[in-house]
């Protein structure tokens, strides 16, 4: 099977991550302060434990070339992203140490403990499947969204499309689909294996709809 596979299996659950109202209004510009703030908090509090669950993939590969597969994108999210939210909060007069002291709403809980569940129970590839959708679905909102005439002192939210959108980001996520693209090759897509993965791949797909949500909801 391949990673289209994975993504046209849950094509509406899909659409409704990577064209989330959520989505319009920042890369509009119109989100309201208080729902991005609530986000990046949140966000804050779920990379920390999706670098756990890179970690725990280090943990599971088999091999040295896996071990060192895991690697990059942890460093890309505890140098890069992690950074970024940091640096953005603290324009609000947030600290690093504020931010951890947050509490994590539910569906933070909900979301990263499943991935971080995913990978105990199963091998590194239900892990790298459950962490799939976070990746491929910024890289194509990033895609979408982010172009040279955004401008940065408009868009309030400018640095998180240049984030996303950045050639960076892209070029790590389309190396870690690359990977995926390997562990999925030999596995039929209509097997008990293969709807396995999908049933892991949709759900993280509509945890990340959840994700958006709660920070409009926490605003109503
Ligand atoms: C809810 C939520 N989903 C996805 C991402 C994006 N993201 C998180 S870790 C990672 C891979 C390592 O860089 C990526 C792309 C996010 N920040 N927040």
């Amino acid at each position: 099977m391949k990673v289209e596979d994975l993504i046209l299996h849950c094509q509406s659950d899909w659409q409704a991550y990577t064209q989330h109202p959520f989505v319009e209004q920042l890369a509009a510009g119109t989100l309201p302060q208080a729902v991005y703030q609530h986000y990046l908090q949140q966000d804050f509090l779920f990379l920390k434990q999706y670098a756990r669950a890179y970690a725990l993939a280090i943990y599971k590969a088999r091999t040295l070339a896996e071990m060192r597969h895991g690697l990059p994108s942890l460093q890309a999210l505890l140098d890069s992203e992690i950074a970024h939210h940091v640096s953005y909060c603290e324009q609000w007069g947030l600290s690093e140490a504020a931010m951890e002291q947050t509490p994590e709403a539910p569906g933070t809980v909900a979301y990263t403990r499943y991935v971080l569940d995913s990978g105990c129970q199963g091998d590194a590839t239900d892990l790298y499947v459950a962490l799939a959708p976070c990746a491929l679905g910024y890289a194509q909102i990033g895609r979408e969204r982010f172009h040279s005439e955004i401008d940065l002192d408009s868009n309030p939210y400018g640095s998180w499309l240049a984030l996303y959108g950045g050639d960076e980001f892209q070029t790590g996520v389309s190396s870690s689909r690359d990977h995926l693209e390997t562990l999925l090759a030999e596995i039929d897509v209509d097997s008990v294996r293969g709807n396995q993965l999908k049933t892991i791949f949709a759900t993280a797909t509509r945890m990340e709809v959840a994700f958006w949500q709660q920070s409009i909801d926490a605003c109503l």
